[in-house]
Order: C-alpha cells, then sequence, then structure tokens
C-alpha cells in the first residue's frame, strides 16, 4: 500500500495576489474549497470582497488584503501585516499581471516598467518578502507564479509581456536554487488563453479565436478552473519533490506539432 498524496490544503494559509477577478479568483476559490484559508490581494478592494463573499458562501475562509503590487513599500507593509495576523503562510501565488499589446517599434518607456513592475518586480518582491520568512518556518512553504506560453515561445501579445513571463520563469528557477535547502519550493505555470477580463475582448474576435484554436491541439481555449488541478499540484503535498518547473497548461499550444 503506498501512501497517497493529499491534494488538500487543510491547515495551510495561502496569499494569492489579483485574486479579484479572472484567473486569480478562480485559484481563491478553488484552494479555499481545497481547505485553505485565502489571503486576497489586488488593489480593486471591492471585487476582493465580492470573491471573499463567494468563498464564505461555499463555507471557506478568506481575508482580503488591498494593495497595489507594483509599490513595493506598500506591498512590504502589507506582507508584514499578514504575518502579524496569520504568523504562518504556507503558499504564495503571483498572479497579478498585465499586458499592453504594442508592436516592437511603439512600445514605450512606460509600457516597459508598466508592465515589468506589475509582472516581475512584485512577483520577485512578493516571493522575497514572504520566501524569507517561509524558510524560517519550520515546513518551509511552496511559491507558485503565474507565467505564460509567452515566456515560453513567440506570440504577437506583446514583446515586453513576453520578456516579463521569460523572466518570471527563470526566476522561478533560480529561486528554486538558492531556497531549496530551506524546504522553500518555487514553481511556476505557464497557461495558454484562457477567458478572463484580460482575454475577453480578444477571444470574442472570431478571426482572432480561429487563429488561437488552429495551434492548439485540443481546439479549444481554457477554462480558468482548469487551472486549479494543476496549481493544486505544484502548491501541495501532491508535488513535494517538484521546484524549479513551469507547468504549461495550454491544451498542447507549446508542442507545435505539424
Ligand atoms: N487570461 C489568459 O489567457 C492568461 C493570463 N495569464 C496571466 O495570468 C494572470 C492573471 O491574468 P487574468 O486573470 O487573465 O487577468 P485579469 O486582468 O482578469 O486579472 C488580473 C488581476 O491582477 C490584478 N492586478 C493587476 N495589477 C495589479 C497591481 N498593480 N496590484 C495588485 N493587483 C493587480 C487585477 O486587479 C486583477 O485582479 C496574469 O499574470 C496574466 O499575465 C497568462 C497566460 C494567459
Ligand atoms: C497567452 C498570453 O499570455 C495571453 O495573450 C494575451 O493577449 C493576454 O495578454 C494573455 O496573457
Amino acid at each position: 500500500m503506498m501512501n497517497l498524496p493529499s491534494f488538500r490544503l487543510e491547515g495551510k494559509k495561502a496569499i494569492i495576489t489579483g485574486a479579484g477577478r479572472g484567473i486569480g479568483r478562480a485559484l481563491a476559490i478553488g484552494f479555499a474549497q481545497s481547505g485553505a484559508e485565502v489571503i486576497l490581494c489586488s488593489r480593486t478592494e471591492s471585487e476582493l470582497e465580492q470573491v471573499k463573499s463567494e468563498i464564505e458562501a461555499l463555507g471557506g475562509s478568506a481575508l482580503v488584503y488591498p494593495v497595489d503590487v507594483t509599490d513595493t513599500a506598500e506591498l512590504k507593509k502589507t506582507v508584514k501585516h499578514i504575518f502579524n495576523d496569520f504568523q504562518v503562510v504556507d503558499i504564495l501565488i503571483n498572479n497579478a499581471g498585465m499586458n499592453i499589446r504594442s508592436k516592437a517599434n511603439d512600445v514605450t518607456e512606460d509600457e516597459w516598467i508598466r508592465i515589468m513592475d506589475t509582472n516581475v518586480k512584485s512577483a520577485f518582491m512578493m516571493s522575497q518578502a514572504v520566501g524569507i520568512r517561509m524558510q524560517e518556518q519550520q515546513n518551509g512553504g511552496s511559491i507558485l507564479s503565474v507565467s505564460s506560453v509567452a515566456g515560453h515561445i513567440a506570440l504577437k501579445t506583446g514583446v515586453v509581456y513576453a520578456a516579463s513571463k521569460a523572466a518570471m520563469i527563470q526566476m522561478t528557477k533560480v529561486l528554486a536554487y538558492e531556497w531549496g535547502s530551506k524546504g522553500v519550493r518555487v514553481n511556476s505555470i505557464g497557461p495558454w488563453y484562457f477567458e478572463t477580463p484580460l482575454t475577453k475582448h480578444l477571444l470574442e474576435d472570431e478571426n482572432y479565436l480561429n487563429e488561437i484554436l488552429a495551434v492548439t491541439p485540443l481546439k479549444r481555449v481554457g477554462q480558468v478552473e482548469e487551472l486549479i488541478g494543476p496549481a493544486l499540484f505544484l502548491s501541495s503535498e501532491a508535488g513535494s519533490y517538484v521546484t524549479g518547473q513551469t507547468l504549461f497548461v495550454d491544451g498542447g499550444m507549446t508542442i507545435n506539432g505539424f
């Protein structure tokens, strides 16, 4: 008889950034339904309160910490506040992100700063602030960043966005390398298209959607609920010997078969 690994999160505390809508909201609800006490972070308090209400209606537990993750001082103060309230945090999900889909010829310095600050700097600063505390915890912790297939192959969704997501993949490897001995696992997931407020307008364009489906072996875009399983695997005991990896959740898109 083998000890089957658990995907359950009872007794675990999980911080999720960008938890107010889209992928972050789905992961927050899914992790709460898996037993975790979820700590909801994003700029929009009203969205977070709505997700908190949804989680509580399902019998789960959630707390709201509004924060702009691009403001490092505010981010560090919020993380300190969270640890004062919880003492231990077991899981961090770096999900907050954005995109401005400019062609390379048209990218402005402000666009570069906004995308890199939101997608990469915030993920590193959160990982550092939370990871330093996780290294002091008896059971370490798990950090999961939401990258993208755009960090692995060329897309037409913006060169700066792609660079930011590639940076997250490499950051994942080096943090895993440095923190493994302290029991902190660091991984990322790389989604292809999922219907969220970030992508809804794109996926409503029939021609654009057909282009996506033409390169997607499963011939459909993802549903945000389909990210919960991969995220749970990497964040729970079921993924206890996995670190430094990026799991592409992409309908097969990155295999580029012909
Ligand atoms: N939807 C998709 O097809 C894909 C999304 N992704 C990534 O998944 C993550 C979530 O994307 P979606 O849910 O689609 O986007 P979304 O736009 O629906 O949600 C983004 C979330 O991040 C939060 N956020 C943005 N800037 C913030 C800031 N400065 N401080 C705090 N919170 C902030 C927003 O409030 C929102 O809750 C992003 O990192 C995105 O790059 C990756 C691949 C595909
Ligand atoms: C697959 C990409 O990550 C996806 O493409 C977009 O246009 C959005 O920005 C999503 O991130």
